[in-house]
């Protein structure tokens, strides 16, 4: 994953990726500026009020003294309200930029490689999409502009001490220098602070998802304590991180309370002394109070920030990572050529795999499934039947060879012509929580109507030999799912997952039969629908009991990656090799 490493860096990639920070936001900096000028007029008239109004020299002038504090309190109001519509800016700005990432982080997950998603990063997926954004949204809403503002107002707020009493403005600096050091020192080791922290809380995220998907094997190995003593360790790591940042933090903190009252101190000695030898007026004195208060106050609120400011900073970057991530399996999109209807015919050209994190699992694969037949992939655990039907499917890209469909290479086809000319349905059925009637509704366009849903759903049925089972469902089509599925048994999941198959359409279809064992009745059913679901297709099954390898056209054996042996079932039973070694031995099992 490629992260900024610097602000500048993180700020650069970040506003590109969400213009909508950016947009208008030269409005809004220069209100925000307006704003700020607004809040410094009043040291200025308090300087008049004192020095025209209160000591005038012939005795007290009310009408200036008024006429200046109206003044005053006039520009406080309209920068009050000034300061208001920034606000709203800020708000409406950062909820929309804040939107257009989560989607664009969305979309990313989305077309990244199932390779890319493998267990360990899904929680940090996860995190990054949420929490991370979560983050950033202080920063982008208020904190950021109003640090802006505050820098402004301190700068402001120099140049107007150094118009004052330039000696007394050099005051002020000299005590600030400490202030500045602590920030540069600090600030680096906040930042990988909140960076540790926030990879944690991904690594927290994984392992709870993770543990309350296993949550029976977990009761039933008694391993709990265990679990959670995993989750504590993350946690009091986070505990850790954050501790050691808001420390760092708070160092900083203080190290700008003793420069504000050093500074405002000092002022006040070398000033009272400049009076005393009338080089400043005693207005010029109090004035300048007002004013180191005004410098230093928005400097303290930005150093308070300072460690809101790293955190966002670090969750952007983690946001930017999984956006950028490269994307393995790229989409040709509109640039691509479409598979032609009808043609379902699949040629495996020299295919090699190898993931990045093992030997090569696929080892030169020649295969030709002619349109409308079928093949059965058999073969040892681990010999690679999935690793080649993901191939099939492109959930990943081969290392070596390709894979043409219909006589296009599937690089060159646009993944929703793929996911229309190809469907799978994989061992255990996944369902999403809604009805049956939602779930069907994935496998057709957007565009369908609820009347053209509700008809070919029925039809389905009846052409899988399930309307039937569909009838005793308690509310048909509108029969709840619940999460996953699971309110449904593994083999009615797998029911539902064929009919949505069936839907589609497909020229070309990927199984891989269910292992785990179900009612007799249900069983019946599935290899009944799997029948009628395969008619006319060209299916390639990883099946994983011989009677199904039986009755395909074709068996191809797979052994360490490679194909040994592709055949007619009898031809390879004849053939007296791995397959007639394999079957001989179910034979015996199970006759
Ligand atoms: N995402 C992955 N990353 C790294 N290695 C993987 C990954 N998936 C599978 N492998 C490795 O590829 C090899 C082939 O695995 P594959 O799942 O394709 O075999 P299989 O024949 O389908 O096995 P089974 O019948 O048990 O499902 C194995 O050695 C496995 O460890």
């Amino acid at each position: 994953m490629s992260e900024p490493t610097t602000m500048r860096q993180t700020l650069k990639r970040g506003f590109a990726l969400s213009p909508e920070f950016r947009k208008g936001f030269g409005i809004t900096l220069t209100l925000a500026g307006v704003a700020g000028l607004g809040k410094t007029a009043v040291p200025f008239v308090t300087q008049q009020v004192t020095d025209r109004g209160l000591l005038a020299p012939d005795g007290v002038d009310v009408s200036i003294a008024f006429t200046f504090a109206a003044i005053g309190a006039a520009l406080l109001i309209g920068a009050t309200f000034v300061e208001r519509i920034v606000r709203i800016r800020m708000v409406v700005q950062a909820e929309e930029g804040l939107a257009t990432l989560r989607i664009k982080a969305f979309d990313t997950v989305h077309d990244l490689s199932v390779l890319t998603q493998n267990a360990d990063r899904r929680g940090s997926y996860v995190s990054r999409v949420t929490g991370d954004v979560e983050t950033m949204r202080d920063l982008m809403q208020w904190t950021g502009a109003a640090m802006m503002i505050a820098a402004f107002e301190s700068m402001i707020m120099l140049v107007v001490m150094l118009v004052f009493a330039w000696q007394l403005a050099l005051v002020v600096i000299v005590a600030y220098i400490p202030t500045v050091v602590m920030v540069k020192v600090m600030q680096p080791r906040i930042m990988a602070a909140y960076g540790r922290v926030r990879a944690r809380a991904g690594d927290l995220l994984a392992a709870t998802g993770e543990q309350l998907v296993g949550i029976s094997t977990i009761r039933s190995y008694g391993v709990h304590r265990h679990m959670r003593d995993d989750l504590a360790r993350t946690n009091r790591d986070i505990v850790k991180g954050d501790t050691r940042a808001g420390w760092l933090g708070t160092s900083l903190f203080s190290t700008n309370a003793a420069a504000q009252s050093i500074a405002t101190g000092l002022a006040l000695v070398v000033g009272t002394r400049l009076a005393l030898d009338g080089a400043v007026s005693v207005g010029t004195v109090v004035a300048f109070a007002f004013l180191v208060y005004s410098f230093a106050g928005p400097i303290g609120w930005i150093i308070e920030m300072l460690a809101e400011m790293q955190r966002a900073l670090v969750g952007w970057r983690r946001v930017i990572g999984l956006v950028d991530t490269p994307v393995v399996v790229a989409d040709p999109g509109a640039d691509g050529t479409p598979i032609p209807r009808g043609r379902g015919e699949v040629s495996v050209e020299g295919v090699r795999l190898q993931y990045p994190t093992g030997p090569e699992v696929l080892k030169g694969i020649d295969l030709e499934v002619p349109a409308g037949r079928r093949i059965a992939l058999v073969g040892e655990t681990g010999s690679g039947k999935t690793s080649f039907v993901r191939l099939l499917a492109r959930f990943i890209d081969p290392t070596g060879g390709g894979v043409r469909i219909g006589g296009v290479d599937l690089r060159d086809v646009p993944m929703d012509d793929l996911r229309r000319s190809v469907a799978i349905v994989p061992q255990e059925g996944f369902l999403f929580d809604g009805t049956i009637r939602s779930n069907l509704a994935y496998a057709l366009d957007e565009s369908t109507s609820a009347e053209d849903l509700e008809r070919q759903a029925l039809a389905v049925f009846e052409s899988l030999g399930l309307d039937g089972w569909l009838a005793a469902q308690p509310h048909g089509l509108d029969t709840p799912v619940g999460p996953r599925g699971e309110l449904l048994s593994a083999g009615e999941r797998q029911l539902v997952a064929i009919a949505r198959a069936y839907l589609r359409d497909p020229d070309v279809l990927i199984l891989d039969e269910a292992t785990s064992a179900v009612d007799p009745a249900t069983e019946v059913r599935i290899s009944r629908a799997l029948e009628s679901l395969m008619r006319g297709r060209t299916a390639i099954v990883i099946a994983h009991r011989l009677s199904t390898a039986e009755r395909a056209d074709l068996v191809a054996v797979m052994d360490a990656g490679e194909l040994v042996e592709v055949g007619s079932h009898s031809d390879l039973v004849e053939l007296g090799g791995t397959y007639a070694r394999m079957h001989e031995a179910w034979v015996a099992q199970t006759r």
